[in-house]
């Protein structure tokens, strides 16, 4: 039995990924805070909704989908209940494994994980860490659960703020990047729907070359690039306006924020 506890949009992309994955609806259980949430996840997935601690007491595996901000009081709440063999995975952005481990008790295996939301669609990027007391047998146990949904990659515990930044945040930076890329096309008299039509197959088709190709990001970007031409007008403006930069910039913010929440 595995439970999701905490589900909002990130543990119901999850659950949903997990049915899809072959999961039954009866070897799911699920938490919400608010009672019609939970009606409404019942409704729409069949799983069955219960108390955190009847989640932690009836499941081998439990999935921590709380915000960083409520993690506390969610690990409080149930650290009187948990068995000392569950497998606990926590897939908050900043909350370390030794946190969670403080505050569950002596040995308990965690997993920390950071997925996104392509989850959705089976096109998640997870990045898993193990805690002091997670074995290879719980990595592997992890996996098996994320590998449906999506790729998912072992990191060093030190790397998961930066992947958090990254991966995790990452599908916000580019639906960010077609937004302003449809702003572009309508300000240059384009209708809105078709101006949303031509970004996203863009950006779809880019996706699919940089993943199955193998090519570097630098030569797909010069096989479009035409000397004098139309692109390189377009990338000596975004150099002009230091894109490149505040990409940096922006990514060491959100890592710096991750490290902020863990500290509550
Ligand atoms: N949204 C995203 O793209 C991603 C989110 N995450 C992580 O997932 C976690 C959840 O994020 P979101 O889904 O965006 O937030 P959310 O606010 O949609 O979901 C959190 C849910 O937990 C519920 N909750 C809070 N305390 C509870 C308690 N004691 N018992 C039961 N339910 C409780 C809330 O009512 C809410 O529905 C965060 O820790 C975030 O860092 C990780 C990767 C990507
Ligand atoms: O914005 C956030 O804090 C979460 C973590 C990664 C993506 N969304």
């Amino acid at each position: 039995m595995i439970a999701i506890l905490g589900t909002g949009k990130m543990g119901e992309a999850l659950l949903s990924g997990l049915l899809r994955a072959g999961f039954k609806p009866g070897d799911v259980l699920a938490t919400a805070r608010r009672t019609e949430r939970a009606k409404d996840l019942e409704e729409r997935y069949g799983v069955r909704t219960v108390s955190n601690a009847e989640a932690a007491k009836s499941a081998d595996t439990i999935i921590l989908a709380v915000k960083p901000q409520d993690m506390a009081s969610l690990l409080g709440e149930i650290a009187p209940h948990v068995p000392a063999d569950l497998l606990v995975i926590s897939a908050a952005a900043g909350i370390t494994t030794s946190f969670v481990e403080s505050r569950l008790g002596a040995d308990i295996p965690v997993v920390r994980v950071m997925s996104n939301t392509p989850v959705l669609v089976d096109e998640a990027m997870s990045v898993i860490s193990a805690g002091a007391h997670a074995s290879e047998e719980h990595l592997k146990r992890t996996e098996d659960l994320l590998r449906p949904v999506g790729k998912v990659l072992r990191i060093p515990e030190s790397q998961q703020d930066a992947a958090t930044a990254l991966s995790g945040s990452g599908p916000a930076y580019f639906f960010y990047l077609v937004e302003a890329m449809v702003d572009a096309g309508i300000l240059l008299g384009m209708p809105r729907a078709a101006a949303l039509d031509m970004v996203t197959q863009s950006i779809v088709g880019a996706a699919i070359m940089l993943r199955d190709s193998g090519e570097h990001p630098v030569i797909l970007r010069e096989a479009v690039t035409s000397p004098g031409g139309t692109t390189i007008a377009a990338i000596a403006e975004l150099e002009r306006h230091s894109v490149r930069a505040a990409f940096l910039a922006a990514i060491e913010a959100a890592r710096n924020r991750g490290r902020e929440l863990a500290e509550g």
